[in-house]
């Protein structure tokens, strides 16, 4: 029967854990960013606290103050010195900062003088214990939470509902754009929030410290307490500062009730918290929790990432990459010949192990712009799986009985455990991919924790062997690799290997679309690419990876170390650092990232401290200041030699046959009837019915105007035919009912889409870009493209021919290895209409096809929409706010006004109806004679394009 005492012990330490949760949740609200630096954070001030009081005599009621100070200090400074600076880069990268904040938080912890009482408690303003009733017992350090939590709440809750910095903070929180109009300068919040953010921290490490006892070993508390609390922040959905109190008081509770049931069954509340905070995030997901575009963005902005080479370039200039990866491979071959100590050769193992590790995260971090916290669990999962299926085991499958696994050779062992890790992965990510944005870190940090604390320690892996599971190496295709420098060779082929396949993918359809769906999730859609199997499938792949880079690490040390180093969720955090020293997204990178972390730190052996500080302050001046990593300075290069000996040339004939582009459904017989209609769609947004039971239709080869004012509901009109949208009502396309599909359904149908914002793939080229839509026709395959598969090259082949055809046909040879960031609106407008045409897109929605355009762009661009049609034979559906441009254009009009149709008809019909006078065109009297004056062009009579002419 469990006991009130354990419930209250319980509930006491969650009290703690949601003060620190308000925390994650504050800066979450304020600036997006899910701070992994709030338990390191507040080590500043706890370990400060217990020097004066401990060390130096000092009593706590004067000490306490100086530490809450410290460490509202270091908060204030993290956001001056490194926050502030990023205010306006993707939140993927201050996340990361924040990772090495909590390193450069951990070092000065570390570095703090040592405390040589042996024995010597955590000071607590009370020591003694009380017995309010019987058998209930607080103690001193109890007491100390029971006063400080809730004073800390109440004091939180006046500060933000009273005052003015509350009032500018939940300003900024609800949305940051109005509250800069109204006068609340967001960075000054920003700073308040964060030296508020570091208060708690250091409040809540000084109770949890009490709690502890000792004043040893404080530095270990950061991930287990971090955890708790991203927990708990997870459960409050990212937003509400009470919830975040209260669901880490029910961890609290819940933690002592299952540590009472299951007091065997250690870490099985770690793995609970992982089941939470995956579920957590699920329904984050399902309330609408989508995250803004620029959430999940490339770390590396547009002009540092690589620029393919000119194909008209010199063939050194071509072969310029092959040159500085046969350097590192050449200085890979020759560094073991450099000493004879076996421990050197296994420390350059050990870095190479890590490299890929790292080059499993280039994949998650550099093309998804996601954050994975998690992967040295997936490497502690290969390595103890490798060492498992080695020895071989005995299964107890319940009701079926034993079965006994023979071990397996050890590359067999290897490869096995790495399948297994890949698929641990997709199952991982299928539940934390599903939320756009950052959580894809807070579930895999909970997973590596929860590894650490369950997994890990199953007998199933750790067998009888205790903290050190063996995994002695032996032969691989007959050749002996028992001998370090043997080993190391063997691990230096399988990371070319690895390196071969990641820049494989990254060069082939795959890394394309995985950067469109970063960049673009909805562009990517339009191109018929799903995103959540992308994400899935270069998450499982980069598991596998790291599970094979774990098992070659454990080879490497013959005895895994699984509670103590290289495979705890901080190591995983170190492994983000390898990845942005090195470079985001390159190959080479992960291979300059682990000689930093792994080798610098060996130039000063036996010192604590240097890890952290390569690893912590050489990821903040890395992202501060060269934001592209060790590789920022051979891209810059490499782009000067492209700027003076391969400039770009315009290569495009002035106008091509379009029968030169290869068509793959243009022939198919299209149906009768409309080829889109809606019926009765109504979205809603909250209280606000944005499309009110609309029925529209677009009939073969007919150009449908739809007009209306500002707010009319236009686009999500648009969205919700495009799948973009939760609506009711039906759409069918082309005869059929495509009301359940989803977006990349919808396109592959047949659906183009081209988008108000024309934002594209920053990051992609032109030719890039055109190929990303091509996929529709021809898929590129994860499996057979990394295995380097000769169709798979014949394939890509055919792609980029007919991309270079597109490019040609639409004048835009030039730009054609242009980063689409780089480009004008009106381009990005023309390379939108190129991806619509390389879909052969049947029924084509274009939103505002000339917003942003100067007025000889938008001339230029009716007759390149008439030339659309033709080519395709497509119908389409264009919204547009330049009257004389759309009744000219147009078959027929539909206008909208607040969500419903007011008028349908002819263009002069739709024109002169009065509610269309007095609704839209009423309120500009030059739209409607200006809309008089335009000549009503036919489509026969449209004058021949000039794409080119829109190119600026
Ligand atoms: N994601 C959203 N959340 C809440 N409200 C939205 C959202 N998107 C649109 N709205 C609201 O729905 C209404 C219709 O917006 P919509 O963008 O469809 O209008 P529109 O006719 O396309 O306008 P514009 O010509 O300015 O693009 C507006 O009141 C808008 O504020």
């Amino acid at each position: 029967m469990i006991t009130g005492q354990v419930l209250f012990d319980g509930f006491v330490n969650g009290l703690v854990i949601g003060l620190l949760a308000t925390g994650v949740v504050l800066v979450h609200r304020c600036t997006r960013v899910v701070d992994f630096s709030v338990g390191n954070g507040g080590l500043i001030g706890s370990g400060l606290f217990a020097l004066l009081v401990v060390k130096y005599g000092l009593p706590w009621a004067l000490a306490l103050p100086i530490a809450l100070a410290a460490g509202t200090l270091f908060g204030i400074a993290a956001e001056l010195l490194v926050i502030r600076r990023l205010f306006a880069a993707p939140r993927a990268v201050v996340m990361v900062a924040t990772i090495g904040i909590a390193q450069v938080a951990l070092l000065i912890a570390v570095a703090y003088p040592h405390i040589d009482k042996r024995g010597a408690t955590y000071p607590v303003p009370w020591s003694g214990t009380w017995h309010p009733w019987d058998g209930l017992r607080v103690t001193g350090p109890q007491m100390s939470v029971l006063v400080a939590v809730p004073a800390a709440a109440v004091l939180l809750a006046w500060v933000l509902d009273r005052t003015a910095l509350g009032g500018a903070v939940r300003a900024a929180a609800g949305n940051p754009d109005l509250a800069r109009l109204s006068g609340i300068n967001p960075k000054l919040v920003s700073t308040a929030v964060w030296g508020g953010a570091g208060l708690l921290s250091t409040l809540s490490l000084i109770l949890i410290s009490g709690r502890h006892g000792s004043v040893h070993d404080l530095t270990q508390l950061g991930p287990g307490t971090l955890v708790r609390a991203l927990a708990a922040a997870v459960l409050a959905r990212m937003t509400s500062v009470r919830g975040a109190l209260l669901a880490g008081t029910v961890l609290g509770v819940a933690e002592a009730w299952i540590k009472f049931h299951f007091l065997d069954e250690t870490g099985l509340f770690e793995l609970v918290l992982l089941v939470a905070v995956l579920a957590g995030i699920v329904v984050i997901g399902r309330r609408g929790g989508r995250a803004r575009e620029s959430d999940e963005a490339a770390v590396v902005a547009p002009h540092l990432a690589k620029r393919p080479v000119p194909p008209g370039a010199p063939w050194w200039l071509r072969n310029i990459d092959r040159f500085g990866m046969t350097a590192l491979l050449a200085a890979g071959l020759l560094l073991p010949l450099t000493t004879g100590l076996a421990s050197r050769q296994l420390l350059f193992t050990t870095g190479l192990a890590l490299a890929i590790c790292a080059a499993s995260l280039t994949m998650v971090t550099g093309w998804l712009g996601q954050v994975s916290l998690g992967q040295m669990a997936f490497a502690g999962l290969g390595a103890l799986g490798a060492a498992t299926l080695n020895r071989g085991v005995i299964l107890d499958l319940g009701p079926l009985g034993w079965v006994t696994v023979r071990g397996m050779v050890f590359p067999v062992a290897v490869l096995v455990a790495a399948c297994g890790t890949a698929v641990l992965a997709a199952v991982v990510g299928l539940g934390a991919l599903r939320v756009r944005g950052l959580m894809l870190a807070v579930g895999t940090f909970a997973f590596a924790v929860a590894c650490e604390q369950f997994l890990y320690r199953k007998r199933f892996f750790s067998g009888d062997f205790g903290s050190a599971v063996p995994f002695p190496r032996s032969t691989v295709l007959g050749v002996d690799v028992t001998g370090q420098r043997a080993y190391y060779y063997l691990v230096l082929i399988v990371l070319v290997a690895v390196l071969a396949v990641v820049a494989r993918l990254r060069g082939s359809g795959v890394g394309r679309s995985a950067i469109a769906v970063r960049d673009n999730a909805d562009g990517a859609a339009a191109y018929t690419i799903a995103a959540g199997r992308v994400r899935v499938a270069l998450f499982a792949l980069a598991g596998g990876i790291a599970g094979l880079g774990g098992a070659l690490l454990g080879g490497a040390l013959q005895s895994i170390p699984w509670g103590e180093r290289y495979f705890l969720a901080n190591d995983s955090l170190t492994l983000v650092a390898i990845v942005v020293i090195g470079g985001q997204g390159s190959v080479a990178g992960p291979v300059l990232g682990a000689a930093w972390v792994v080798g610098l730190p060996a130039l000063f052996p036996g010192n604590a401290m240097a890890p952290l500080l390569v690893s912590g302050i050489g990821l903040l001046i890395l992202l501060l200041y060269f934001p592209g990593g060790l590789v920022q300075p051979g891209h810059a290069l490499r782009a000067a030699l492209i700027r003076r000996y391969a400039p770009a040339a315009d290569t495009a004939p002035a106008r091509p046959g379009v029968a030169a582009v290869p068509r793959a459904r243009r022939l198919a017989l299209l149906p009768e009837g409309p080829v889109l209609a809606t019926r009765d769609l109504r979205v809603a947004f909250g209280g606000l019915t944005a499309v009110d039971g609309v029925s529209v239709e677009v009939h073969r080869r007919e150009i449908v105007g739809l007009i209306g004012a500002n707010g009319a509901g236009k686009s999500t009109l648009m969205n919700a035919i495009g799948g973009y949208l939760p609506a009711t009502g039906t759409v069918a396309l082309l005869g059929n009912d495509v009301t359940r599909l989803a977006p990349h359904h919808r396109a592959a149908r047949g659906l183009g889409r081209t988008f108000q914002s024309a934002r594209l793939f920053p990051e992609l080229t032109v030719r890039e870009t055109l190929c990303v839509a091509l996929e529709s026709r021809d898929r590129s395959p994860l499996a057979a493209t990394a295995l380097h598969l000769p169709h798979t090259f014949r394939a890509e082949r055919a792609r980029r021919a007919a991309a270079d055809d597109l490019v040609a046909l639409l004048g835009l040879g030039r730009y054609a290895d242009t980063p689409i960031g780089e480009l004008s609106t009106g381009t990005r407008r023309i390379v939108e209409l190129g991806g619509v045409l390389a879909l052969d897109a049947r029924v084509i929605c274009l939103d505002e096809p000339t917003a942003g355009l100067a007025q000889r762009e938008t001339e230029a661009f009716a007759p390149l929409i008439r030339e659309v049609r033709r080519e395709l034979g497509a119908a389409l559906l264009v919204i547009e706010h330049d009257m004389p441009l759309i009744l000219s254009l147009s078959d027929r009009v539909y206008c909208l006004d607040a969500g419903r149709v007011i008028a349908h008809g002819t263009p002069e019909a739709v024109r002169d109806d009065p509610a269309v006078v007095a609704g839209y065109l009423g309120t500009d009297r030059r739209a409607i004679d200006r809309s008089r004056a335009a000549p009503a062009v036919t489509p026969a009579a449209a004058p021949a394009a000039a794409p080119t002419v829109a190119v600026t």
